[in-house]
């Protein structure tokens, strides 16, 4: 299970390799291990009947080795197969065998790019993992032609041109409609900047030992579910709340020799199914399910007060609470006639100026943010500083960040007992933290983040990362643009809020209930614009199907 939830790094990747190599496997049985299995693939994709014309570009490593053994195996399936070799002069020995036989078979290949136009499809194996410069001079030209065709591309193991570690492009990259990874996901095509170019993403299994792959310390599923039903409590007690809340040093991630443990893990809906919905005792009562305050809105944003309210409604919280500014009372009651509304008293633009006498220890988790408006920021003593001083979970959200960004309440947040969880999208990422340039590395400056702060980052945006202290990482590998629309990050924060009040972090480290809520807030969104496509899916839409979600991923 873990080598579809893994992801390495090019060097990584090479060390895995050596080891395998060093321990008998040749070299060349494993390219064609990985190639044979990529074509299977390839004709899954692409049947001989429906397409015959197939070109690949080959490089001179041995992705471009790759390509040669799938070419081969096209050929003799019967497919009209032009190889494009640009790089032929400096072939690695493996890969110049492999083209002396694919020319002993008299598979053709072509002196141009323009001369693949064509295909009916294209195989990209012109880099993978190997490539550590930028792409220029003619291979640049050859790339921006290929990008401008309609024909459809296959890249193997990473687009050609995207970095195998942070997903920038290297000059140039090929944009694909498939890339089939060999063996271990490559971290880098989960990053922001690849997702133009990887089109949809398929493992190829090359049957890398797992042995390899495991570790001391890691934690497998089995023993989550044996402890996943929680122990009674009596309501608030301190008992439970310091059970519940302590997470420092609860790490997941497995030590081994070739895989770090901060290296992110894809989330499954394995990792989902065990994580959610939490088990209720029977005797159990809406005060032991976890009791949710969202402190939100204002009379501009009112909507995002809503919205959180439709995503908290989704997370089976026991309580639900608003503290709202005291003009949107009567509208939170008529959306929500099961939760408690208190209202806080406000300036005159409608924004809330003070907590008043909230008793914020006595809830499980909190949400603040969503629609406050910036205006609070010149109440922040009476409003963001208690909150930092509670002792409860918290999650901060939207303008609750841009607060945050004045920089005046590091230090408090560092110092906070319970969790913290932000939830920036890539503008307030940047507020947030002016100093790290997440354009270089989105990755490891989202570790770094976390890990300075002491808090878990969820950065939203196509694809959804999550860093837990920069020790636990998580990449949420699915995402509906449905959900590029005002309020669907309210309706998470909500989601995520009534989740955090439930959860016993003893059982589950805040980092894996966070990706597993932002996984299942995107799934719902997938679910949505399948019934009501893409320009369907408004918040209150989306919160409707992130239940449908979790019903789906049971039954899955
Ligand atoms: N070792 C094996 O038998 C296996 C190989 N696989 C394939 O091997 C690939 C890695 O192979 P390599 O390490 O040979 O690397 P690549 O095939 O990615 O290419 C590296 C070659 O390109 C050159 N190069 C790098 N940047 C360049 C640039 N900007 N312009 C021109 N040339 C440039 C390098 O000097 C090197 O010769 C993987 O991505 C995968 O496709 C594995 O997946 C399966 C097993
Ligand atoms: N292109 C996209 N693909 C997948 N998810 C997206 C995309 N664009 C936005 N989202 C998701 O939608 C949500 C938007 O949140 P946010 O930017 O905070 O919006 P708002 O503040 O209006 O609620 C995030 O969860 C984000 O991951
Ligand atoms: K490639």
């Amino acid at each position: 299970m873990i080598k579809t939830s893994i992801t390495v790094t090019a060097k990584q990747m090479q060390e895995i390799e050596e080891r395998i190599f060093s321990e008998g496997m040749p070299v060349a049985s494993l390219m064609e291990k990985a190639a044979v299995f990529a074509s299977q693939k390839i004709t899954q994709l692409y049947p001989l009947n429906l397409y015959q014309k197939v070109g690949f570009i080959i490089g001179c490593g041995h992705n471009g080795g790759d390509g040669l053994v799938i070419a081969r195996e096209l050929f003799l399936q019967g497919f009209q197969v032009s190889l494009y070799i640009p790089l032929r002069e400096k072939s690695k020995d493996l890969t110049k065998q492999h083209l002396q036989y694919a020319e002993f078979l008299g598979i053709a290949s072509v002196e141009f790019i323009e001369d693949l136009s064509t295909c009916d499809f294209i195989v990209d194996c012109l880099f993978g993992f190997g490539l550590t410069r930028n792409i220029e001079g003619k291979l640049r030209e050859d790339i921006i032609w290929l990008n401008q065709q309609s024909i459809p591309v296959v890249s193997i193991d990473i687009p050609s041109g995207i970095h195998t570690d942070t997903g920038n492009v290297l000059g140039i990259a090929v944009k694909a409609v498939y890339t089939l990874c060999l063996g271990l996901w490559k971290v880098g095509l989960f990053l922001s900047s690849a997702v133009e170019y990887t089109g949809s993403l398929h493992l190829i299994e090359i049957g890398i030992p797992e042995s390899l792959l495991m570790g001391e310390g890691i934690r497998n599923d089995d023993d989550e579910r044996e402890e996943k039903n929680p122990p009674l409590y009596p309501p608030n007690s301190e008992e439970r709340k310091r059970e519940k809340n302590q997470t420092e040093n609860v790490n997941y991630s497995f030590h081994c020799q070739y895989v770090s443990e901060t290296n992110p893990r894809i989330i499954t809906k394995e990792d989902v199914k065990n994580c959610l919905p939490l088990p209720r005792h029977v005797n159990t009562h809406k005060y032991k399910q976890g009791n949710l305050l969202l402190i939100c809105g204002s009379n501009q944003y009112a909507g995002a007060a809503l919205l959180a309210g439709y995503g908290a409604k989704c997370g089976g919280s026991g309580m639900i609470t608003f503290a709202v500014p005291h003009g949107l009372k009567k509208t939170l009651i008529s959306h929500f006639p099961w939760a408690l509304v208190i209202g806080l008293p406000v300036k005159e633009e409608g924004t809330i100026i003070s907590l008043r006498n909230l008793d914020l220890n006595k809830y499980d988790a909190i949400a603040f943010g969503m629609g406050i408006g910036r205006e609070v920021s010149a109440y922040q003593e009476q409003t963001l500083a208690p909150i930092l001083n509670s002792e409860v979970p918290l999650i901060i959200d939207a303008d609750g960040l841009n607060i945050l960004a004045e920089g005046r309440y590091w230090q408090t947040i560092k110092q906070r007992k319970s969790p913290t969880i932000l939830t920036p999208h890539i503008g307030e990422f940047k507020r947030l933290f002016p100093q790290l340039n997440l354009s270089e590395n989105s990755l490891e400056v989202l570790k770094m983040a976390s890990k300075m702060t002491n808090t878990t980052i969820l950065l939203k945006g196509a694809k959804t990362l999550v860093s837990e202290k920069g020790i636990n990482n998580w990449i949420v590998n699915l995402g509906t643009p449905a959900l590029a629309r005002g309020g669907s990050g309210d309706v998470l924060s909500g989601f995520l809020g009534a989740v955090i009040a439930q959860t016993n972090f003893n059982i589950f480290p805040v980092s894996k209930v966070v990706a597993t809520c932002g996984w299942l807030h995107q799934q719902g969104g997938i679910l949505a614009a399948q019934n009501h496509t893409e320009m369907g899916v408004d918040g209150v839409t989306l919160s409707e199907y992130i239940n449908k979600a979790v019903v789906k991923t049971l039954g899955d």
